[in-house]
């Protein structure tokens, strides 16, 4: 199965949310364990453990692993193989880009399956050029895996790059987004390229319809809730996996509360598909 049939049966089974693994000192501090690798172990694999089955997919936060050096590289490998096996689809964030020969490295490391850290997806970053994440795209095709690109981000400084105009016209993110689009073009049903749109951007006249999923950040957090989700993705909010870290996170350690947290996002964005 591709990635964006395995992601849309996820979905559709368990509502449309992804809850991001972020590993925060202070989050940490707040569940009782120490900013150590140790702790990042606790912390990562109490919540994969709580949240699998509770949430269509998880997000490790690359940086928050890499902080701790190779030990929290081999915790992020650890999550990352508990989270499949636990059936809950992984989609890494870590917003990769880089010149071709760099990038097939960066598709080995992530989208192959011989990888110990291979995921079902990953986040990419188109700012080299569009063009630059081809081996990224070819890896994950013939692996039926994923990537997300980044269009039009959570944060504030995104505008200045995204939403300046290209020679044609067209914005930098309507550019992205119309070539996530066509990365679909031949995809049935829902394609394995998604395009990453905040949850706090406010208003946009771009076209959302990538034919694929929009992996949509900045909700709780960062200020953005499920009434902008509605309002900015109209009818594509189908196509919406809603991601939170820090909000649900809050609501550990305990594993039960926890996983009633994710159920009850994952219930309200679902209500938000049926509207
Ligand atoms: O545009 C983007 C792209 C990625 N992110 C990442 O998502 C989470 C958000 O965490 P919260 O605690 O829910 O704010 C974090 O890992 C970001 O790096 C984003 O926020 N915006």
């Amino acid at each position: 199965m591709t990635f964006g049939a395995r992601l849309r049966e996820a979905m559709d089974n368990r509502g449309p949310l992804c809850v991001g693994i972020d590993p925060h000192p202070a989050l940490m501090d707040s569940w009782g364990m120490t900013d150590s690798a140790v702790g990042l172990e606790r912390f990562s694999m109490s919540a994969v453990e709580a949240l699998a089955g509770a949430a269509a997919a998880v997000k490790p936060q690359s940086a928050f692993f890499e902080r701790h050096g190779a030990k929290g590289i081999a915790v992020l490998e650890k999550v990352i193989g508990a989270a499949r096996d636990l059936g809950t689809l992984v989609v890494l964030d870590v917003k990769r880009g880089d010149i071709g020969s760099t990038a097939q490295a960066y598709a080995d490391a992530y989208l192959d399956p011989t990888s110990p850290l291979a995921v079902d997806a990953i986040t990419a970053s188109p700012f080299l050029g569009f063009g630059s994440l081809a081996p990224m795209i070819e890896t994950a095709r013939a692996h039926g895996a994923g990537v997300f690109v980044l269009a039009l981000t959570s944060n504030p400084e995104g505008p200045e790059v995204q939403h300046a105009r290209t020679a044609d016209g067209r914005t930098v993110a309507g550019t992205v987004l119309d070539s996530v689009a066509s990365l679909n073009a031949d995809e049935d049903g829902f394609g394995s390229f998604g395009a990453v749109v905040g949850a706090t951007i406010g208003e946009t006249r771009e076209n959302l319809d990538v034919n694929g999923p929009l992996l949509v950040p900045g909700i709780g957090a960062q200020g953005g809730t499920a009434d902008d989700v509605r309002r900015i993705f109209g009818p594509a909010v189908r196509n919406v996996l809603a991601s939170s870290s820090r909000e649900i996170l809050a609501a550990g350690p305990d594993p039960s509360v926890l996983h009633a947290t994710a159920l009850e996002a994952a219930r309200s964005f679902a209500a938000l598909a049926d509207t």
